[in-house]
């Protein structure tokens, strides 16, 4: 293992009418037992002044929270506003989240934040400030000047990875925009992402069909024969470990997953359905592709529990700690 030089992370608050001041105060509360590295919140103070428990410290510098860290949780208070009343959403919440969330890509391009991990924000409340991004994916590759087909959504948990290769749009539009280019481009990313961020040398790359049972040579859907399957023979003919389109339905249960690292499906819910079921609570979001590190939790807001301290932080602990193994992989790699 490489000595740990990273600077502190960077954590944007997410929805502050959410849980995402809680599962960050939270995950301040147990860094000792779960080894987090250092990290700062950026939001507003008064989110996280009244969390039960928790002493909060405000810094004026990212390098201040490594000193801090012991004794607080330290807080980068970049909006002022009262707090916010949890599991009631207002607009000036969601212009928190953005601002919070354009704070730490710079801190993290800037390289005064050694990753940033992202708290869950509604888009329903971004889209009404003015978001253009089908998510925070494509902001964040967007602020790192990377090309959305080139920055891919993995999900990851113990036992299962995946990648949905289309993903915040309509299901009536997945057939549409499941194109050769994007399987390649999709498959490449998460192929260099696997080696440079897990550290695994020669990943084996599943994918699954759009159709039922693979579309069942083409009598139920040619997409998997028409679209897949040729950008399937590229990426082989360049030295790829990757299977046929396989059908959905068969490849997540214990025995097929040891066959593979990581598996990618042709959009979200087919994807994020298995890892969610497996990993509600210590699955990753993580962002392939980006010069920096990004991670979340997988789950959102959870608007219907804010406020009544009950909300369960491993998937954010879990979110912190692959962004140290990320950071701690590339500087194995790199060097
Ligand atoms: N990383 C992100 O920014 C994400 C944001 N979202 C956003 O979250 C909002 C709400 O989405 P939903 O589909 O309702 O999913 P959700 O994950 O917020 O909630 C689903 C269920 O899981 C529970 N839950 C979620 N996190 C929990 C935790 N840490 N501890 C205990 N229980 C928890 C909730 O109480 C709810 O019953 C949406 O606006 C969506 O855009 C959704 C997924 C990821
Ligand atoms: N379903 C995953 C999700 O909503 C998180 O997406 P992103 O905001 O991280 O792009």
């Amino acid at each position: 293992m490489a000595e740990w030089t990273a600077k502190p992370f960077a954590i944007s608050c997410g929805d502050p009418a959410g849980v995402g001041p809680e599962i960050i105060g939270k995950s301040w509360q147990r860094r000792a037992e779960a080894g987090l590295k250092p990290f700062f919140a950026i939001g507003n103070f008064a989110d996280f002044d009244n969390l039960a428990g928790i002493p909060v410290r405000k810094i004026e510098q990212p390098m201040q929270a490594s000193d801090v860290f012991d004794e607080a949780l330290p807080v980068f208070h970049i909006h002022e506003a009262a707090a916010a009343i949890p599991g009631e959403t207002t607009m000036d919440g969601a212009q928190c989240s953005l601002h919070a969330l354009e704070i730490a890509c710079g801190l993290a391009r800037s390289g005064d934040a050694g990753a940033i991990i992202t708290a869950p924000v509604s888009k329903t409340q971004l889209y009404k400030v003015g978001f253009r991004y089908p998510g925070q994916t494509e902001f964040v590759s967007e602020r790192c000047g990377i090309a959305r087909e080139n920055a891919v959504m993995m999900l990851a948990g113990p036992s299962l990875r995946v990648v949905p290769m289309t993903t915040h749009i309509a299901l009536k539009e997945v057939a549409e925009h499941l194109t050769a280019p994007l399987i390649i481009a999709r498959a490449r990313a998460a192929e260099k992402a696997m080696i440079r961020n897990f550290g695994i040398e020669k990943p084996r790359i599943a994918i699954s069909g759009l159709n039922p049972h693979a579309g069942e040579n083409g009598n139920l859907g040619d997409e998997e024969q028409r679209i897949m399957q040729p950008a399937i023979d590229e990426l082989r003919l360049d030295g790829m470990d990757i299977t046929d389109p396989m059908p959905a339905d068969t490849m997540f249960h214990e025995e097929a997953r040891i066959k593979y690292d990581v598996a990618l499906c042709p959009y979200h819910d087919q994807a994020l359905i298995p890892l969610k079921t497996l990993h509600f609570f210590d699955g990753v979001n993580i962002t392939l592709g980006l010069p920096i590190v990004r991670t979340s939790p997988d789950h959102g807001t959870a608007f219907n529990i804010a406020g009544q301290g009950i909300a369960d932080p491993r998937s954010m602990m879990a979110a912190i700690q692959m962004a140290a193994t990320a950071v701690a992989n590339r500087q194995i790699h790199d060097h």
